[in-house]
């Protein structure tokens, strides 16, 4: 079985053929009950900073909207993939994959009846979240989650037959997105191409991180499960390294830098 030490010494003995992927919720920010509340764990900022000085390509890949990662962290030196990675933020704006714009009509309907359905609060704790390119909602903070899940879900899959958009579910949240054939595996193969890379870890934490556990582990990288509280058994049964949590893996990532500055 491998160990985070062993993870250590491979991204270390050649750091520039090297790289470091990394989710964001339940990996670099510990998950809260308000989505728009969300921030990097103090200290991750910087070690960051200095990982990205010795890696091929450092990144974060995230459901997220790039425009929300950049605001989290505003380092120029780490690749941000946005929308399960049909967006990159650059220096020149962000860079939309030209299929997903056809879905745009198709968000805002799903949104406009998500909205209609749930806004009202005469389901208190269901809550839609406007990611742009997608939407999502949420039932983390209703009192009983069972029956908002099913009422959520119910919403979803009749939307998604109307609207041809695609189900992404996700930890006390259902996600409708376009039906393109990306997600974070296409975009995470994508960052190792342009990055030119030999080897990646990839660090995820949730059942929209599967495809990028899928092709890390294929192209001979290293996978890191980052656990909590809401993990689906598929994502814990990953074949990869596993960590007790946001803290814990900031913990590993603050020696993987001592080790690269050495
Ligand atoms: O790919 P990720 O970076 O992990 O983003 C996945 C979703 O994360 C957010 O929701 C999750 O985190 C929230 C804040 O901790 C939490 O309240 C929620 O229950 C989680 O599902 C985000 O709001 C979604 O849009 C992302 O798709």
């Amino acid at each position: 079985m491998r160990t985070a030490s062993d993870v250590i010494l491979r991204l270390t003995s050649d750091p520039a053929r090297c790289g470091l992927v990394m989710d964001f919720d339940g990996v670099l920010a510990p998950i809260v009950d308000d989505p728009s509340a969300s921030a990097l764990l103090p200290g991750a900022e910087e070690v960051l900073a200095t990982l990205s000085r010795h890696f091929g390509v450092v990144g974060l890949l995230s459901g997220r909207p790039a425009s929300f990662l950049r605001e989290r962290l505003s380092l120029d030196s780490v690749v941000l993939m946005g929308s399960y990675g049909v967006e990159t933020w650059t220096e020149n704006g962000i860079e939309v994959l030209p299929a997903v714009a056809a879905f745009s009509d198709a968000v805002a309907e799903a949104e406009a009846e998500l909205r209609r359905l749930f806004d009202s609060q005469s389901v208190p704790g269901i809550h839609v979240e406007s990611k742009g390119l997608a939407v999502a909602v949420h039932w983390r903070r209703a009192a009983d989650r069972a029956v908002a899940q099913r009422l959520v879900e119910a919403a979803t899959t009749e939307i998604a037959s109307r609207t041809g958009l695609r189900r992404e579910p996700g930890k006390l949240v259902e996600e409708l997105r376009p039906p393109v054939e990306e997600d974070k595996g296409t975009g995470l193969l994508r960052a190792i191409a342009t990055a030119g890379v030999d080897v990646v870890a990839y660090a995820g934490d949730d059942r929209g991180d599967l495809p990028a556990f899928a092709a890390v582990l294929a192209s001979g990288g290293e996978a890191l499960v980052v656990k909590g509280d809401d993990i689906a058994p598929e994502v814990a049964a990953v074949d990869g390294v596993q960590f007790d949590g946001p803290p814990a893996f900031l913990d590993w990532m603050k020696e993987l830098a001592a080790h690269l500055e050495r």
